[in-house]
């Protein structure tokens, strides 16, 4: 049997001095703990910036300026077959607030937060790329 994708907007927010924002799952949710960038199921009707501005300020009380899709990954968990769309955002604005109680932490490479979805390694692969670093994703499990 086929299974069908969940599809989800995942928001890579970039500080002007390189720090990109990862948060932890929180309590309830597969995975809970494990640290991930922002984002959450597109809805029906919902553009993947629309979902992505949408879960931004549900979890995080910020409003992103515009966001493009960057690269489109797959991930099979037990839970779901996910089909991520990844944006860069560059402009935010708002106070960052936890209000799903999950922990925000701004990473600079290399990354010192442990563990992290799995579903994130080949977009965490391409972001240390960019910068001429190596990238371990067994260090993150
Ligand atoms: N937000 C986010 N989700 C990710 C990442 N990597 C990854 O595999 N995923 C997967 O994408 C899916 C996102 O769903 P979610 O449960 O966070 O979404 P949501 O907030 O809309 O959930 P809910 O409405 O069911 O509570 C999960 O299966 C999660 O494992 C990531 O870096 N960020």
């Amino acid at each position: 049997m086929t299974r069908k994708h969940t599809e989800v907007a995942v928001g890579i927010l970039l500080r002007a001095d390189g720090a990109l924002l990862l948060s932890t799952r929180p309590a309830g949710k597969p995975y809970a703990g494990y640290w991930e960038f922002p984002g959450g199921k597109i809805e029906a009707g919902e553009s993947v910036e629309q979902a992505l501005r949408r879960e931004l300020i549900e979890e995080l009380g910020v409003t992103i300026g515009p966001a493009e899709v960057w690269k489109v990954t797959e991930h099979d968990y037990p839970h779901a077959l996910v089909r991520l769309h990844w944006c860069k955002v560059h402009d935010w604005r708002g106070k960052f607030e936890m209000r799903e109680g999950q922990t925000m932490a701004w990473q600079q490479w290399p990354l010192q937060v442990r563990p992290v979805l799995p579903g994130a390694y080949p977009v965490l692969q391409w972001l240390a790329e960019e910068r001429g670093l190596a990238f371990d994703a067994a260090q993150f499990d």
